[in-house]
């Protein structure tokens, strides 16, 4: 492709893209914002997850408009806070660092641009996500660049690496942490990936059954070194119901030796703000997705009978956290938890700053390095102009503004087409998985590619299947055992919207011209959260947000013609989801009948740009923004 990217899609007929315009970072929101400061504890955290290449901050929500460089300044700032009150603050993140912004994934290998960014923050403890293990070079990445330099802090207990030079799979960072915080906590962590089977066959991933059977984990669980507390981290949901969630059963193994040892689990995976009481000791919280949440969760109960702590026990001049993991708890510890709305309002308040002082250098500089990678990927090019939003799940599948039936099935009908073939029937069916986002009106640039379907999941087809045989996939699919989405609360605001009154500015300028632009007054719309503490948790109180259950499957039925059904239709799909498609239909199917449909390069991140230049003209010079 050209640098414009225009060769996307055979049937585009539009002429390249128009012009190169860029939208606005968020504004703070004015009118909503932190409810009250954070309870302040011995041992504190702040917890990231799920960051899927958003570092450049939601551009089109003002709610989560910060950037990565506000971030640092933020998380900079609560470290010296923290060293000032004499406690400990733990910086952790939990893995999914790509696959879900221009960012991370408009690159040839995901990450190559984001990671440096990503690194600008100084994490005490990471861990791995699935979607490091997916592609095998992002794998290698992670194995040969950021483990290295991320040293013992990268703690990947159960995922291992082929070592192409000692032919053997190797433990991509350290099997678990044994450290001293600043204030003398004694601390044992472990980074547990839940048991994750799609990922390439450049790693391995040990399932925590096997894990806890391991020499190194039972050596580490009764080692004669004293314990003040366990961090038990993963991308791994923390809710003991999800099938997903591994976490427990390490916490059990643990359990075994250390019955009473404070246990503080942070997880990730589910896309959701949770917070879940494992016993009298032990709590764990998830901190939502995509830069929309940043995770506290804090802890008092340290003493000379069971820790080390040296620091001041409830530090002054804050609220400390006084809730008891659960009545009646035998317990010297109490905590809290709250989720934080990843906004500048929401990091100034925090810090008690001014929006004129809070900025460090270190910070401006990585929100530079924002705009100068979002330049040279060309993240902000427009390609058409979403007349209105469509959204995955705040109104029901068949609604008209869903994002399904609203542009994801009119544009897999019109773009994903072979020409040689255009005039047999297909079904073209893909894992509604996929599409990670909603699609906000205004300005549908380069970046909302990715963010809208990230993916480079190739189209493959078996040509001629018997329509009666391939009408019974999708219902096959869709009552199978992957089919579920999460159907719990994710924070995803709504109907907040940019500033189109101000035209280009780099992200700096814009903040700096915060004080004079005209700001629309905004509603924080978003979930609620409601967790094992209740429904108190949202640092800014959101409204309250529909979320509609989803198929785990959409079909687009293409070229049929009116009244009757087709003998045969061309069965198209993502390679995704090929051994699902196969069993579907039965013996008489096996891989060797599938081929690529247009060409192997031609995957799920390359329909978007071709539907939007095709269908969204009108007003692209002067498209107008989401209305809050
Ligand atoms: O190539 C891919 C890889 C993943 N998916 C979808 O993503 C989810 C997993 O995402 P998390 O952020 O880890 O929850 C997977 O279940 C698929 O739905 C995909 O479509 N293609
Ligand atoms: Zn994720
Ligand atoms: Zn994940």
């Amino acid at each position: 492709c050209g640098s414009d990217h225009s060769c996307y899609g055979p049937t585009n007929t539009v002429e390249h893209v128009r012009h190169v315009k860029r939208i606005q970072p968020g504004a703070p929101n004015a009118a909503y914002g932190p409810k009250a400061p954070l309870e302040w504890g011995q041992l504190n955290f702040l917890h990231t997850t799920d960051t899927h290449g958003w570092l450049e901050g939601h551009l089109k929500e003002q709610n989560y408009g910060a950037d990565w460089g506000d971030f640092v300044t933020f998380s900079r700032r609560m470290k010296q806070t923290a060293g000032n009150m004499g406690v400990d603050l733990l910086l952790i993140d939990t893995g999914d660092l790509h696959d879900g912004n221009g960012l991370s994934d408009a690159t040839t290998i995901d990450g190559t641009d984001s990671m440096p960014i990503f690194d600008g923050i100084e994490y005490d403890l990471l861990t791995i996500g699935n979607h490091e293990l997916y592609i095998s070079e992002v794998a290698y990445e992670m194995f040969n660049t950021w483990a290295r330099k991320w040293g013992d802090r990268y703690i990947t207990s159960n995922v291992k690496a082929f070592n192409q030079t000692s032919g053997q799979y190797e433990y991509i960072g350290a099997t678990h942490r044994y450290f001293t915080t600043p204030k003398g906590l004694r601390v044992m962590a472990f980074g547990v990936l839940f048991d994750f089977t799609g990922n390439s066959n450049a790693s391995q991933v040990l399932k925590a059954a096997e894990m806890v059977q391991e020499e190194w984990f039972k050596n580490a669980v009764e080692t004669c070194e004293p314990i003040d507390v366990f961090v038990l981290f993963g991308h791994n949901p923390v809710r003991q119901t999800d099938s997903s969630n591994t976490l427990k059963l390490v916490f059990d193994e643990i359990r075994k030796v250390h019955p009473t040892t404070p246990i503080q689990i942070l997880g990730g995976h589910s896309h959701i703000r949770d917070f879940a009481v494992y016993d009298d000791n032990s709590v764990g919280i998830e901190s939502g997705r995509y830069c929309e949440t940043l995770g506290w969760m804090s802890m008092t109960g340290f003493d000379a009978s069971n820790s080390n702590f040296k620091g001041v026990k409830n530090p002054h001049g804050v609220p400390n956290p006084t809730r008891p993991a659960r009545q009646g708890a035998k317990s010297p510890f109490v905590y809290s938890r709250r989720y934080l709305d990843w906004n500048r309002q929401t990091f100034i308040y925090h810090t008690k700053q001014t929006e004129a002082a809070f900025d460090y250098g270190s910070g401006l500089r990585v929100t530079d390095e924002v705009s100068q990678v979002r330049e040279e990927l060309k993240l902000g090019d427009v390609y058409g102009c979403a007349p209105q939003t469509w959204c995955i799940s705040c109104v029901p599948f068949n609604d008209t503004s869903n994002i399904f039936p609203g542009v994801v099935l009119p544009a897999v009908s019109a773009i994903v087409v072979n020409k040689t073939r255009e005039d047999k029937s297909r079904l073209i069916i893909g894992n509604t998985g996929a599409i990670r986002f909603d699609l906000h009106q205004g300005p549908f640039t380069y970046d909302d590619n990715f963010i809208v379907s990230p993916f480079r999941d190739a189209f493959l087809y078996i040509p001629d299947v018997p329509y009666e045989l391939a009408k019974t996939v999708l219902p096959k699919l869709n009552s199978g055992p992957i089919a579920k989405r999460d159907l719990v609360t994710m924070p995803v605001p709504r109907d907040s919207c940019t500033d189109p009154t101000l035209g280009y500015l780099t992200r700096r300028e814009m903040r700096q011209s915060h004080g004079v632009v005209r700001r629309q007054e905004v509603v924080t719309s978003g979930y609620v959260t409601t967790d094992d503490f209740g429904s108190d948790g949202d640092d800014t109180v959101h409204t309250g947000i529909e979320n509609y259950a989803l198929p785990g499957y959409f079909q687009a039925e293409v070229n049929f013609a009116e009244g009757s059904n087709p003998e045969a239709v061309d069965l198209i799909f993502v390679d995704f989801i090929e051994s699902l498609i196969l069993a579907d239909l039965g013996g008489n199917y096996t891989s060797d009948m599938v081929s690529c449909y247009i060409d192997c390069d031609f995957t799920s991140q390359d329909f978007m740009l071709p539907y939007a230049k095709l269908v969204w003209q009108e007003n692209i010079d002067n498209c107008p923004l989401a209305q809050a």
